[in-house]
């Protein structure tokens, strides 16, 4: 999926406007299509729950008649998408009221809405406000028309009041309503993901064009629920380069290595690691798990003998000493303090960058770099570890600023290192020297276990030495290949855990089934 910022977007719509294509007609109807679906998936008992708050008549599975639909409508062609939409699904049976936020609604879709016997109220005070939410509490679907790429900075006057009490009622509802928001969850920063104020947590979110950055990025997407593209035909959208991208299955099979009859095990890439200590032996075997479950050409490994025969114990195959490879992972497991640990990370580094090989840094190896790394070197922190990387480096950077604004601390860390950054989260969030920033949300919250991050590090590791010399020629390559790797690893996390706890090596272990759908199509995405 890629985003578009609302400069992009619109314009990609000018020439379509100017000759006259009926956008925001389109736009409607999809819209429309996108909450009559809510309401036939609805329940019956979703329709008379809540203990007999809602006065409709219960809604039969496949049937829009009967049901009741609010419409918070802005001033803006946001609110004109919703109007219309009302006027649409009014003439299906669909009870729908209006609520109007702003004082200039779209006359268009207000005439349109009124004709249909939309009934319309005012939200301009606290009375209005109560009033919507009443009616919003009693209705199958809210539909979010107050903002879209039009909204300036966080929502402001009557918008912010109505949002904040609805958001409150909604949270507090023993059967709520479904909430379905149009372009983008009106109040978030559309462009950076922010969430600057008041934001209604939607199910849903129909997008006009094309996907906006805010819809992937966190902590923006977590308000938009599932995220569904209208196809408009902004066909000039092609050329451009979009600034968020969040890579599906099929993007990764395109991406992964997959072995031919003139393969052998050299020429699919070796991998170095160096990984793990006396301290933290585990990371080393989780390390070496994840790469070797990806089914790299080899795995050689640098360590001390016995956390060497604790990685042999479990992988067998797995080659120790050095030797020729084709991409390293350096840091999993190793204390920057602990001298000789940290002299073989430096050690192997410079190396690396003499051989101009691809290189995954982390934990242990992130604070010793040096300054001016090339792309094809793939820093992966998570916030803490970002936060120091960004004070070390004389910005005065908290965990807590890093969460609050992670694609800035991300961008930020690029532009002082010159290397990729893949920061490890919930989303998973990866950019390097001018690429879109990469946003993967495919695990599951199970994976926030110790050791995980390190057999992220050995799929990484594996890939990049499956595909090093096209990521040398082509250094952006590093941050989707990142990103994929982030994709596999959070996929296999979802696999391992099936809705329950996971360890680790749990992880590595489902690598390679998670592959193989991948390839063969079985894994669909979502
Ligand atoms: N250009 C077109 O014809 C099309 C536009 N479309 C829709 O139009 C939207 C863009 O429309 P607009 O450019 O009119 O802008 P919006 O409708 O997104 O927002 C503008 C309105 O919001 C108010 N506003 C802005 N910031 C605010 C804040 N912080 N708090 C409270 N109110 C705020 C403004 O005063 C103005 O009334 C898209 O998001 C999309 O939904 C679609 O219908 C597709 C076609
Ligand atoms: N809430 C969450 N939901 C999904 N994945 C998460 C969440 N929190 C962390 N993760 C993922 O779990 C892994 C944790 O890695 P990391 O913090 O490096 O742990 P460790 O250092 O113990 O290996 C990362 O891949 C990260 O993206
Ligand atoms: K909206």
């Amino acid at each position: 999926m890629r985003a578009y910022s609302a400069a992009q977007v619109r314009r990609a719509e000018e020439p379509l406007l100017a000759a006259g294509a009926p956008l925001m007609q389109e736009a409607a109807g999809a819209l429309a299509r996108a909450v009559r679906e809510e309401i036939r998936a609805g329940t019956p008992e979703r329709g008379t729950s809540a203990a007999g708050s809602r006065p409709t008549a219960p809604v039969t599975r496949g049937r829009v008649a009967g049901a009741r639909v609010c419409v918070l409508v802005g001033s803006g062609n946001n609110g004109g998408d919703g109007l219309f939409a009302a006027a649409f699904l009014a003439g299906r049976g669909v009870a729908c009221d209006v609520v109007l936020v702003g004082t200039h609604p779209h006359a268009g879709g207000l005439a349109a809405a009124r004709r249909a016997g939309v009934g319309i109220h005012l939200a301009g005070d606290d009375d209005g406000v109560s009033v919507a939410v009443r009616l919003a509490l009693r209705s199958h679907v809210v539909v979010d028309a107050i903002t879209g790429i039009g909204a300036r900075g966080p929502l402001r006057g009557p918008a912010a009041g109505l949002v904040t009490a609805l958001g409150d009622a909604v949270d507090a509802a023993p059967a709520p309503p479904v909430v379905v928001a149009v372009d983008v969850p009106s109040g978030i920063g559309v462009d950076d993901g922010a969430v600057p104020g008041p934001v209604l947590v939607a199910d849903r979110t129909v997008t006009m064009g094309a996907a906006k950055p805010g819809l992937l990025l966190p902590p923006a997407a977590g308000a938009a629920g599932r995220v569904e593209v209208v196809e408009l035909g902004l066909d000039a959208l092609a050329a451009e380069p979009p600034d968020a991208v969040r890579l599906t299955g099929a993007d990764v099979a395109d991406l992964w290595p997959v072995p031919t009859a003139d393969d052998h095990k050299y020429t699919r890439g070796v991998l170095g690691v160096v990984a793990g200590s006396g301290a933290y032996p585990g990371a080393a075997v989780l390390t070496t798990s994840g790469a070797v479950r990806c089914g790299v050409g080899m795995v050689r490994y640098l360590g001390s003998t016995p956390v060497t025969a604790a990685v042999q114990a479990r992988h067998p195959e797995v080659v120790a000493g050095r030797g020729r490879v084709q991409a390293w992972v350096l840091g999993p497991g190793i204390d920057p303090a602990d001298g000789a640990r940290a002299e073989d990370v430096e050690r192997t580094f410079e190396d690396a960058l003499r051989a101009g090989v691809p290189m995954v840094l982390d934990a242990g190896a992130l604070p010793l770099l040096p300054d001016g790394l090339p792309a094809h070197a793939v820093l992966t922190p998570h916030a803490g570890e970002l936060a120091r990387l960004l004070t070390d480096a004389g910005d005065d950077a908290s965990r807590a600023d890093v969460e609050g604004a992670p694609v800035a601390a991300l961008r930020r860390a690029v532009e002082i290192t010159g290397a990729t950054v893949l920061l490890k989260g919930a989303t998973t969030l990866v950019a390097g020297p001018g690429t879109p920033v990469y946003a993967q949300a495919d695990a599951t919250p199970w994976l926030a276990t110790a050791g995980a991050g390190d057999v992220l590090a050995g799929v990484l590791g594996a890939l990049l030495a499956g595909r090093s010399g096209d990521v040398v020629e082509r250094p952006a390559l590093a941050a989707e290949l990142a990103a994929a790797a982030a994709l596999v690893h959070g996929r296999a996390a979802r696999a391992a855990s099936a809705g329950g706890p996971i360890a680790a090596l749990d992880v590595a272990d489902a690598v390679p089934g998670t592959l193989r759908d991948l390839l063969t199509g079985e894994m669909m995405d979502g």
